[in-house]
Formats: C-alpha cells, structure tokens, sequence
C-alpha cells in the first residue's frame, strides 16, 4: 500500500518535528499535523519560521522548506483524520494525577479520545500508528474502541515508538540508531508494517529499522528509558560518594566508560535527570510491573527515580548548608532552568524542584535561561503548589541578560548545560556578587581551577 497523506494527531514536541522530518524526506506525501490548542497551530503557522513553538536546532530552517509544499498545521482534526491513509498519535501520555494508579500509571484519556475521532470519522480504511510512549498492550484497548465503534472501515495499528532526544532532535530523526515497527504478524499486519516501513526507507537504512510484535515495540520504549535514566541514577549516586572519598565522578566516568562494554555515553553526573520522559516512563514500567504482581521488578526500577530525587535535593540542601546554614533573603542566581540545554523544554526540570527548596529556605532566585521566559518559569512553580501564585512571584524573578542575573547574588547555580554559559566573562560576575563568592556547577562544564584563581567558591558535582 502506497502512502500519499498523513494525519497526525498533536503538534508538540513529537508530532512536530518528527512530521516536518517526513515531510522533507518524502516530498510525495501530505503531512498534516493537528492539535487541538489553536495556539501551538497558529505559531506553528507563524509567517517568521522562528516563532514556532518548540526549539530545536535546525528545525525552523526545516520547517521553512516543508511549510505550505507537504507540511500543514492544522486544527481541522475531523478533516484532517478523515483524508489520511496513515494516522499517527502523538498526543501526550502524561502520569496520571487522580483515580487507581494516581502518580504512576499513565494516563490515557487523550490517546482514547483519539481512538474514538478516528473510529467516529473514518469512512475508509486506516493504518492507526502510536507514536506516543505507551504502556504495554495499549494497542489491544486502541484497537478494541476502533473496532467497536467504526463505521465498519478496517484499521491496522502499529506501534512506532519515538527515541528522539530533546535538543537534537532533528539530528536523531535524520540518523536514528533504529526505527522500531511493531504490528500484527496477519497478512493485512504485515502489509501495515510494510507501509509504515517504506515511508521511513526514503530517508533510513533498511537495516536500521526493526520490526517486532506490538507488546515487543510498545515495552522496547519504556525499557530503553528505562536503562537510560538507570545510568544516571548509578553515575549520580557515585557522585555522592566521590564527594565522600576523595574521588573525582569525571574521572570515574572516563575510567569506566572506556570498557566497551559499558561505554561513555550518559554518564555525565548531574543535579538529576529532568524532562517529560524518563520519571514518568519509569513511574508507569513500576506500575504495570506491580499490576502484575512482580514487586521485585517494581522495586528495582522505582530505585532510579528515588536516587534522581535524592540528587535533585542534595543539591539543594548543600547550597543551604554551604552558605553558612541559611539563605533566608540571600539572592541566588540560577543559570539556566530547561531541562537540559538546546530547548526551551522544561518538563521536571531539576531547576524547578531546586527553586521550590530554596524558596522554602525564604532564598530569593534570579533566573537566566537563553531560551525560557518567566511566564514559564512561575508556570513551572504553580504547578508545584507549594505556595501561593503570588508568593512564588515574589521569590523568583527572570532577567534577559545573565550578568543582571548574577549581580549581588551570595551565589550562582548552573542548574542547565547550555553551552554559553562557559564562555561567559567570569571575572566580570565575580566582581558584581556578594563575596564570598560561590558556585554551585550542577553539570560541571565550568573551569574550577580558573573560577577559583578569579576567588570563587567553587563546588561541582562528585568532586
Ligand atoms: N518529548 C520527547 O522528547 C518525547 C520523545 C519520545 C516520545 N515521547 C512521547 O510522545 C508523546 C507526546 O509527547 P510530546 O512531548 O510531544 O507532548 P506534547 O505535550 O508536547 O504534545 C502533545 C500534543 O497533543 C495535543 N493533543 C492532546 N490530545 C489531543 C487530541 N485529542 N486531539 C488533538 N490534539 C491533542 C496537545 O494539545 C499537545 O499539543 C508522549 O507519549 C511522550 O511520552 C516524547
Ligand atoms: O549523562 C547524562 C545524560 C543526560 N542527563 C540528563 O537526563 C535528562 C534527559 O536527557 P536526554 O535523555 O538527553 O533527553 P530527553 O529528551 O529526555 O530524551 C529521553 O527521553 C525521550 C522521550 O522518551 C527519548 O525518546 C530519548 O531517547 C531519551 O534520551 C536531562 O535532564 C539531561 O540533562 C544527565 O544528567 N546525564
């Protein structure tokens, strides 16, 4: 079956970039990418391409070329749905925050009210694609609302995980290590399969791209999160004891990760892990293991998010105990609040859970971040409710310029990685702060020998 329109269904930080990459790479087919928040459409559709909404290098130059050829944003979601061959899900899937599985399970009211759009308005037959994470065996509850209540058109669903990270997401979708297809091992599954495979094959190596059963394809995308944040948990609680030993976590990483059978990627000790993926991707893995009765599974996994929350608190706890056991009043400037650097994503950033803990203390925050607006960063923190709208405003302030941010600070957090932050005149931020002077580098990307020839008070993580 040959593909010559695609639906799909939310325009975040999924279904956007990972549809202007199809559409670029497949000028014959029609990509419509739709959502129900007329806002993210419309600056999706912003006449200056750098407005969209999400990000990420290279992406507005993509959406550029692809806008208006074979890449259209659209709220018409009906139309949209009706017109497609291939349907993708990209809706969100976040941890579920009432009701049985409350702060574990994930939520899937918005894939369901996807399921029912399609089942409703469909009047020809459609291969249905979760590109959404998804716990395992959810196609079999997708395929249970299509079938059931259709107009009596055919469905084929697949699963087709996504493995982007944030920040390089346009170069993880242009060489991706794998795509990963799962279906129905059925004659028609198998043509589905086929379908979706071709698409990827104008651009990917047949090689890479993997197919499986659905339950395979749907638990390989929680495993791989999984095993990712594992590493960071393990090197994260090596930093603690460096810091106890005398031992430096740089060190231990490059030792290690020069085993091959270990490896060097993702094992840059840090203030903790952050992003939309990881802790609810685990979250939901310690749920179904525990729905099925397997504690011990439960357990083990549940122990990566415990020590995440440890280093984002220990973090904290030693800015408080470091600046002589009270910040009560004391200016502390944050570099950076996303997630991690080259997006403007801040999802369970560590910056949020550090904040709120200092705001605790009565500290009061000044946050620099290239790509973040205020507007956000109090978002960020209502969220939490930890306190009053007003109380947060009150404690946290933003600055567009990073030198204002530190100036009479008692402190100054790297809360995220970006890249600018190390070519910043240092001097010139030591002589505008209280003194001492200190640094807390929640990713160690600073120089410590020369921060402290300028005189800070230099702390890194692990060392
Ligand atoms: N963010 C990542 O880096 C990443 C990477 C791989 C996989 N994932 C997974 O992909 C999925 C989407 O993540 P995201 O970060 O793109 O989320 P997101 O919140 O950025 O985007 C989801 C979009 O779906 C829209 N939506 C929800 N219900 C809808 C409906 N019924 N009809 C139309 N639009 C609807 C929302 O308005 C929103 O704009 C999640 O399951 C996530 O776990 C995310
Ligand atoms: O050595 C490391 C690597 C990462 N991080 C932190 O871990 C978090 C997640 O980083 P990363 O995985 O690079 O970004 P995500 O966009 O969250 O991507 C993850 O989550 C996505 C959503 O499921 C998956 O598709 C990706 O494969 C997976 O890497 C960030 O806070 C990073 O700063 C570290 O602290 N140390």
């Amino acid at each position: 079956m040959k593909i010559t329109k695609i639906c799909c269904i939310g325009a975040g930080y999924v279904g956007g970039p990972t549809m202007a990459i199809i559409a670029q790479k497949c000028p014959q087919i029609q990509v419509t990418v739709v959502d129900l928040n007329e806002e993210r459409i419309a600056t999706w559709n912003d006449e200056d391409v750098n407005n969209i909404p999400i990000y990420e290098p290279g992406l507005s130059e993509i959406v550029k070329e692809a806008r208006g050829r074979n890449l259209f944003f659209s709220t018409e979601v009906d139309k949209a749905i009706d017109e497609a061959e291939m349907i993708f899900i990209s809706v969100n899937t976040p941890t579920k925050t009432y009701g049985k599985g409350k702060g574990m399970a994930a939520d899937l009211k918005y894939i369901e009210l996807c399921a029912r759009q399609i089942a409703r308005v469909s009047t020809s037959n459609k291969i249905v694609v979760e590109k959404s994470t998804l716990p395992v065996r959810t196609a079999e509850a997708i395929k249970s609302i299509l079938d059931n209540t259709g107009n009596g058109v055919k469905f084929q669903i697949l699963s087709n995980p996504e493995f982007l990270a944030e920040g390089t997401a346009v170069q993880d979708l242009l060489h991706p290590d794998r795509i990963l297809i799962g279906g129905d091992t059925t004659e028609e599954g198998q043509k589905a399969i086929q379908a979706l495979v071709d698409v990827y094959a104008n651009w990917v190596a047949v090689g890479k791209i993997l197919t499986t059963n659905v339950w395979s394809s749907e638990l390989s995308k929680l495993t791989a999160n999984a095993f990712l944040a594992q590493r960071i948990s393990s090197i994260n609680a090596m930093s603690e004891l460096c810091e106890k030993t005398g031992a430096d976590v740089n060190e231990v990483a490059r030792a290690i990760g020069m085993d091959s059978r270990i490896g060097p990627k993702f094992l840059k000790a840090s203030v903790g892990f952050g992003g939309s993926c990881f802790q609810k991707d685990i979250l939901n893995l310690v749920y179904i293991a525990k729905s099925y009765g397997l504690n011990e599974v439960a357990d083990y996994w549940e122990q990566v998010i415990i020590m995440n929350d440890h280093q984002k608190r220990r973090f904290s706890s030693n800015i408080v105990k470091t600046l002589y056991n009270t910040v009560s009043d004391k200016k502390i400037a944050f570099l950076g609040w996303a997630f991690k650097k080259d997006t403007n994503d801040t999802r369970e950033s560590a910056a949020i859970y550090v904040a709120d803990d200092l705001i605790n203390e009565n500290a009061k925050i000044a946050v620099y971040d290239p790509k973040v607006s205020y507007k956000k960063v109090l978002a960020d923190l209502d969220y939490l409710q930890t306190r009053t709208a007003d109380k947060n405003a009150e404690s946290i302030v933003s600055f567009e310029n990073p030198y204002k941010a530190c100036e009479g600070a008692h402190a100054v957090a790297i809360l995220t990685e970006w890249d600018e932050f190390v070519t910043y005149d240092w001097q010139k931020i030591y002589d505008a702060m209280q003194k001492p002077a200190f640094v807390f580098d929640g990713r160690n990307i600073l120089n410590a020998a020369e921060l402290e020839k300028i005189g800070f008070v230099y702390q890194a993580i692990g060392s």
